[in-house]
């Protein structure tokens, strides 16, 4: 007997009206990564001071709200992640791939009331089956390894308005992929800087409105950008930030990923998307 198909205005207002223990029952993925599981970027390059007891002076600064993760966004309970959806908003590959096999079909009905999503810009659905409450579907640019001005100011407004999103919600945790990093071609570095950047100026217009932004990894490529980056873009009051760092090492990122790694890692995500 096949299941019955649930109409998704229904299925959304039952769920965003459970708590989280009674949400939690409903992830279809239990191996899911609660917020506590995840170091603030401050915490990880300071795990003595929590041994210590030490009080965190930064009292709620940029490196206090935001984190490194590297894996599989569809685990992280966090009020919203961010899709790298195209233009239709009904679905495809990659992270889009993965969160709509993640979510169910319900994600598929109400992106397809939505109506496409112009570049640059970003809707909210909810999250459905997914440990997030809600989905912030946005388009970004398609690069093909050039960045232009068109291309950056593009990129730049995808994570803006994702976050003018969390704020028109009322949410406070978000986790974002590498947007437009993969099959849209946009160079992984000078991505990584406008994540950073766009993302540590609006943290610093609206610290009161944010606990946490995950900067959600998923290639080790990725993941020794943004850590060399983070530690620029979100010294510690206390670390030191080294010359070589401030004028942007020779050195090439601390682990460039193998072309196996990547490989791998692509597979990963195909299997996430087949569901192996
Ligand atoms: N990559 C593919 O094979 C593929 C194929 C068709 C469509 N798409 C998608 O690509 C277009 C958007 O391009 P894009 O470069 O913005 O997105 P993307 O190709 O999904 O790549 C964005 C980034 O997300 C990373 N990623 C992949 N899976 C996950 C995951 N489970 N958790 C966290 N990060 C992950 C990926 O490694 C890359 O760094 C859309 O059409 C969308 O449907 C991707």
């Amino acid at each position: 007997m096949s299941k019955k198909k649930k109409d998704w205005k229904n299925e959304k207002e039952r769920l965003l009206r459970l708590d989280r223990e009674e949400r939690r029952k409903e992830y279809r993925r239990q191996d899911f990564i609660s917020l506590d599981k995840i170091p603030s970027w401050r915490e990880e390059n300071r795990p003595n001071d929590k041994e210590e007891g030490k009080e965190l002076t930064g009292g709620g600064g940029p490196s206090d709200k935001v984190s490194l993760y590297k894996g599989d966004i569809t685990v992280l309970e966090v009020d919203a992640i961010v899709n790298a959806a195209n233009s239709s908003l009904l679905g495809g590959g990659g992270v889009d791939g993965c969160i709509h096999k993640a979510a169910g079909s319900c994600l598929y009905d109400e992106c397809h009331s939505l109506n496409g999503c112009e570049t640059g810009k970003a809707k909210i659905t909810c999250g459905y089956d997914l440990p997030a409450k809600y989905v912030i579907h946005t388009v970004g640019p398609v690069a093909r390894g050039h960045v232009g001005p068109t291309e950056t100011n593009d990129l730049t407004s995808c994570y803006q308005n994702s976050l003018r999103l969390m704020k028109e919600h009322d949410l406070s945790t978000v986790a974002f992929p590498c947007i437009s990093t993969g099959i849209y071609g946009f160079p992984n570095e000078p991505a990584a800087e406008i994540a950073l950047n766009t993302v540590k100026s609006w943290i610093e217009e609206n610290s009161d409105k944010i606990t946490r932004v995950i900067f959600c990894v998923f290639l080790e490529t990725d993941f020794a950008i943004y850590k060399k980056k983070m530690s620029v873009i979100f010294p510690d009051n206390e670390m030191e930030v080294t010359e070589e760092q401030l004028t942007g090492d020779n050195a090439s990122p601390s682990k460039k990923s193998t072309t196996k790694e990547e490989s791998e890692d692509s597979n990963r995500v195909m299997e996430c998307v087949l569901g192996q």
